[in-house]
């Protein structure tokens, strides 16, 4: 039988987890004795206090305990919780202070102190040490301020392992992958690993962490002392913007956990689909606090105000006038000039205000009238039924109206806001999370202009609120890598979006067009590219996006009886075939995408056309293939 190569750097690595791991358990083991004696002293205490007959040993007794209860070692001794995976990053420095000289750090998801009392790991959110890993290469030389000393030196080291289960499987070292096959251990030329390559071994294929991935730019924006005001992060597709939104919220929380405490921190995303795709990461990183859609936030957060529970009628043919930018500061006047008690008659009065006809239809005399006459009848009867568009007007009255001070999850609450896809808010949206946040106003705010892809909010709203912003302070950062799709598709993208900057992507991967004579041959290749990409790789996502919910329906019809596909409904990230429409999947990605049809009727010249062709073609990590019998939209020739 042949043995495996044996490399020195796999036999040290392995020996330094096996004592890191024998540490973590002697510790934990150090740690529960000493909970458990403290608990039988307490109940000793407590013993002896029950028994005494004379109250001043009683006192005396109750003093000790009351001592006792202040060294209670369960309340400082936090159990190390990441034991199958202890650490990601290993560092080496030589510092010219020779008092530290040559050392190694370990960097992790969280801290690990020993029973002997040395910080055997450090977690990634402590940037003075973490930096070493995140920001140098090796050889490089370091000027770092820690603990309020200068240090000075070289980076020596810098490696990323991967721990599962307790046990070392890869090393990557330099230009070297030394990697655990079924064979033993082998060595390999370093290969780009892309996050999709985690969720395929996973079998998820929601967003993975990327802490031992960041690069040196997202560590400054995730490590940015600003912590009052806006940070606003623009980038392309794929370039990060949510992960790093997501991590640097986990980083605040871990710096200044007395301040960002999880129930007054907030994560708000574009829709339903994106916030199930975020919510398994963003409750390893930033715990019990609440990530949700702004819809959803924004009626609860009336529900705070007011006492009152809103369910929203979906239908409305105004929602372009109630989302329009002019009703911001019509709004402030007319909370100053009329009283209204009850918050939706309330509402309809607004409406109702001549200068709020005139920003909402100009000279349009017939739709005033008809709308006039509608929100009298409205108020007569004191309906109810607000549509979805009506909510962020109505949430910004009752924020106005308030004049107590903070609202519990309503008003002046929340230490930090992360906003993601910030370009498809209307500025009333913006300024009710603004108005949420505390005096600080601390908000992390991801958009890209290129990806505005909703009809009734008008494209102006977001520099109006990012002009606004300088009142409270604003740092603009600009991610330029992609890291989610492979060249080919980058350079698509590129071409659609027009963005010169556009940095294409690191890996390669596949972009095929399928022209078909007519739709039934097309369907027929749409049949067996999903069949072919389900079989080859079982473990993989392939979402079908077509623009119509129309054509939705038909294409999952065509593909009935194939194994792996998901059933219509809700978007799940689980292995197989999905099928969806182009509005559905901003922010999300799949290992391979099928453009169903995108033809110049569907995807007209307009910019907002190209946008949601652009956020199309940027969901593909690994393979996007165009299947089409019309006319190609512009762009993708
Ligand atoms: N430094 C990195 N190294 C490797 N992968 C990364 C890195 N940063 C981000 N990624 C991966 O790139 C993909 C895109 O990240 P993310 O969704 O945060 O981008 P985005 O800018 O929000 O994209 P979009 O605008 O399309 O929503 C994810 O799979 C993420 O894990």
């Amino acid at each position: 039988m042949s043995k495996s190569p044996q490399f020195d750097i796999v036999i040290q690595e392995q020996q330094r987890l096996t004592d890191v791991l024998s540490s973590i358990e002697e510790t934990a083991r150090q740690n529960k004795a000493k909970i458990a004696n403290h608990y039988a002293y307490t109940a000793e205490l407590e013993k002896a206090r029950l028994d005494s007959v004379s109250w001043r040993e009683k006192n005396s007794l109750t003093f000790k305990l009351i001592e006792n209860d202040k060294f209670d070692p369960a309340k400082y001794l936090t159990s190390f919780q990441m034991i199958d995976s202890p650490y990601f990053g290993v560092v080496g420095i030589k510092d010219t202070d020779k008092r530290i000289g040559a050392k190694e750090y370990l960097i992790g998801k969280q801290g690990f102190v020993s029973h002997d009392n040395r910080a055997l790991i450090v977690d990634w959110r402590k940037a003075p040490i973490s930096r070493f890993f995140y920001d140098y290469e090796v050889g490089e030389e370091y000027l770092e301020t820690i603990q309020g000393k200068d240090r000075e030196g070289e980076i020596t080291r810098r490696d990323t392992v991967e721990i599962a289960k307790r046990s070392l499987r890869r090393i990557e070292s330099g230009a070297d992958l030394y990697e655990l096959t079924g064979g033993g251990w082998m060595k390999n030329d370093k290969q780009y690993h892309t996050t999709t390559d985690t969720k395929v071994a996973n079998q998820d294929h929601r967003m993975v962490d990327i802490v031992s991935l960041i690069s040196p730019d997202q560590f400054q924006m995730i490590t940015s002392e600003a912590t009052d005001g806006c940070t606003l992060i623009t980038g392309g597709a794929g370039s990060g913007k949510t992960v790093v939104s997501l991590h640097r919220l986990s980083c605040l929380q871990f710096n200044d956990p007395g301040r960002f405490t999880p129930d007054r921190c907030l994560v708000l995303m574009f829709n339903k689909v994106l916030r199930n795709y975020v919510r398994q990461t963003s409750s390893d990183l930033l715990g019990s606090t609440r990530v949700d859609t702004f819809s959803a936030w924004a009626l609860s957060a009336i529900t705070a105000l007011t006492g009152k529970v809103i369910k929203p009628v979906i239908t409305d043919t105004l929602t372009v006038q109630k989302k329009s930018s002019k009703l911001s500061g019509l709004l402030a006047r007319y909370v100053q000039e009329v009283q209204e008690p009850e918050p939706i008659q309330d509402l309809w009065r607004f409406y109702g205000q001549p200068y709020v006809l005139e920003a909402m239809f100009g000279e349009g005399e017939n739709e005033k009238e008809a709308f006039l006459g509608e929100l009298r009848r409205r108020y007569a009867v004191r309906s109810q039924a607000v549509s979805f568009a009506d909510v962020s007007v109505l949430l910004r009255l009752c924020q106005l109206r308030e004049k107590e001070g903070p609202v519990r999850d309503a008003l002046g609450w929340y230490a930090h806001i992360i906003v993601d896809e910030g370009q498809d808010l209307s500025l009333l949206e913006l300024e009710a999370i603004l108005a949420a946040t505390d005096k600080r106003n601390s908000i992390t705010l991801s958009a890209d202009s290129k990806q505005k892809i909703l009809s009734w909010v008008d494209a102006a709203d977001f520099d109006i609120f990012h002009n606004n912003l300088r009142e409270v302070g604003v740092s603009n950062e600009a991610l330029s890598v992609s890291y989610r799709c492979p060249k080919e598709i980058m350079a698509l993208a590129a071409r659609i979006s027009s963005r010169e900057n556009e940095q294409v992507g690191r890996h390669s991967g596949v972009l095929e067009y399928h022209k078909a004579a007519d739709e039934e041959n097309a369907l027929i290749t749409l049949r067996r590219l999903v069949e072919q990409l389900v079989t080859e790789d079982p473990n993989s996502l392939t979402a079908v996006i077509c623009k119509k919910k129309t054509d939705e329906k038909m294409l999952h019809k065509a593909l009935h009886g194939i194994k792996g596909l998901h059933e219509p409904g809700e978007l799940t990230f689980e292995p197989g075939a999905l099928v969806t429409i182009a509005h559905q999947v901003k922010g999300v990605e799949f290992a391979n995408v099928i453009l169903y049809d995108p033809n110049t009727k569907d995807f007209r010249k307009s910019a907002l056309d190209r946008n949601l062709l652009y956020v199309c073609v940027t969901r593909a990590c690994k393979r996007l293939d165009i299947v089409y019998w019309r006319e190609l939209a512009t762009g993708l020739v």
